[in-house]
């Protein structure tokens, strides 16, 4: 790599856009300037960035980070959450709201922001509470968030479900003034009381409290009906079972404006792990079958799933080791997801690498009304890119991870893929693999 000092043209020579023919990228002024022939671009003072073999993406968008600042820095901070971000290839996230205190004012969202916007690793849209304190009592001030700095446009009670339906009314209706989303954690509390795994044969043989699948599907089955009676967008996070998928899919086909998103662990980790009584694996929604892994997968192929969200949940070593049952549920995910869209989606034959690009960048910013994020890699576009080296294998070392908790289920498995490098609006945040 030929650096010059302060340049702001970089090409980005012999990538391959969505998994194409080669071509030189050529970013100039936060923007892709053209696509050139492979080998042709060349520019005064540009920095050239060997990119033969790598393919490039737009920077992808995460709809579901825990940044767990404020209240919870010794598990995660803005800084770290988002470093975490950019090596994995993301150029914005959507930071949730059950932070302490709650993100349920413009104060608390305009804070995480405007630490996203110091930190520069990506772009930070914070996500509004949809009750005050996640109370799933009194609706927070959703238009006042809207409004803010921060201009948020997702909220969500994530960590509980908004349980009350006349609640999930409100706000559905509430949200439709800003064009915003209410994103559901779909979760029957009374269902799922003192719940530690999926309800199965399992559970049973391993004496741990079922979550079964029907405590997802009855919030799901009923918000989307609700969503299309008041006529407003709904988002379901973390979808983890098949019998969701088939809920969206007919909700879908009746033309009810739902969107969904699955996790990468609930797509290549299933229950069986629970037998360990290693609490890493301890996550809500809990892992499943294998059945509901592979619908998962064929949702994400065929679209009735629009999106891979990382639920990346960092939690401190004090929260997350000892006993199943008192440890907190959670899992790391951005340093990661990329790899296991690539295992358990590319190189299975279910999607190609547009396909990637769509459900982790181009879905998940329309979802989230983030302009500037997820566009199409062609001229006159915000230059944010990821660049991937798809032929690389290795293991996941925990230690080497930015994200200040260690709770990542991979440890030791070797995963595919590599980012290379990670452009914010042609500014690079990650080069040769590291932070830049
Ligand atoms: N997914 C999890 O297991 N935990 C999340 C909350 C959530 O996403 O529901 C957390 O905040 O730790
Ligand atoms: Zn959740
Ligand atoms: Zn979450």
């Amino acid at each position: 790599m030929s650096a010059s000092a302060n340049s702001s043209t970089f090409i980005l020579r012999g990538a391959r856009p969505y998994g194409g023919d080669p071509v030189d990228l050529v970013l100039r002024d936060g923007a892709v300037a053209e696509a050139a022939a492979a080998g042709t671009a060349s520019a005064a003072g540009a920095t050239v960035v060997d990119a033969d073999g790598l393919v490039a993406l737009p920077g992808l968008v995460d709809l579901h980070t825990h940044l767990r600042e404020p209240g919870r820095e010794d598990a995660e901070t803005v800084e770290t959450g988002t470093q975490a971000a950019a090596l994995g290839g993301f150029t914005a996230v959507h930071a949730m709201a059950n932070t302490d205190p709650v993100a349920d004012t413009a104060g608390v969202v305009e804070q995480v922001w405007r630490l996203g916007r110091e930190a520069g690793h990506c772009d930070v849209a914070p996500v509004g509470a949809v009750t005050v304190g996640l109370g799933g009592e009194r609706l927070a001030e959703l238009g006042a968030m809207a409004d803010s700095a921060a201009r948020v446009r997702v909220f969500s009670d994530d960590g509980k479900c908004v349980s009350d339906a006349v609640l999930m009314r409100r706000a559905l209706e509430y949200v439709k003034a800003f064009d915003g989303v209410i994103a559901q954690h779909a979760q029957e509390p009374r269902l799922t009381e003192g719940a530690q795994m999926n309800e199965g044969a399992l559970s049973g043989v391993l004496g741990l409290r079922g979550w079964p699948s029907v405590a997802e599907e009855a919030v799901i089955a009923r918000d989307v009906l609700l969503a299309q009676h008041v006529g407003s967008r709904l988002h379901v996070c973390h979808v983890s079972t098949k019998g969701s998928v088939e809920i969206l899919r007919l909700a879908k086909e009746r033309g009810i404006d739902v969107t969904a998103e699955v996790t990468p662990h609930h797509l290549l980790l299933d229950e069986s792990l629970a037998a360990s009584y290693d609490p890493v694996y301890k996550v809500n929604p809990p892992l499943r079958g294998k059945d509901d892994v592979q619908a998962l997968r064929q949702a994400v192929a065929d679209g009735v799933i629009d999106a891979v969200a990382t639920d990346h949940a960092p939690h401190a070593a004090e929260d997350k080791e000892g006993e199943w049952a008192n440890a907190l549920p959670g899992m790391l995910g951005l340093e990661t997801a990329l790899a296991i869209a690539q295992e358990a989606l590319v190189e299975t034959g279910l999607l190609d690498w547009a396909g990637v690009a769509d459900r982790l960048s181009t879905r998940p910013a329309r979802i989230g009304r983030l302009a500037g994020h997820g566009r199409p890699l062609r001229a006159g576009e915000p230059a944010n890119v990821v660049l991937v080296d798809p032929a690389v294998r290795r293991a996941v070392d925990p230690g080497a991870l930015a994200s200040r908790s260690r709770n990542t289920p991979y440890a030791g498995r070797t995963l595919p893929g590599r980012v290379v490098a990670t452009f914010l609006r042609g500014r690079p945040t990650v080069l040769d693999g590291a932070l830049a």
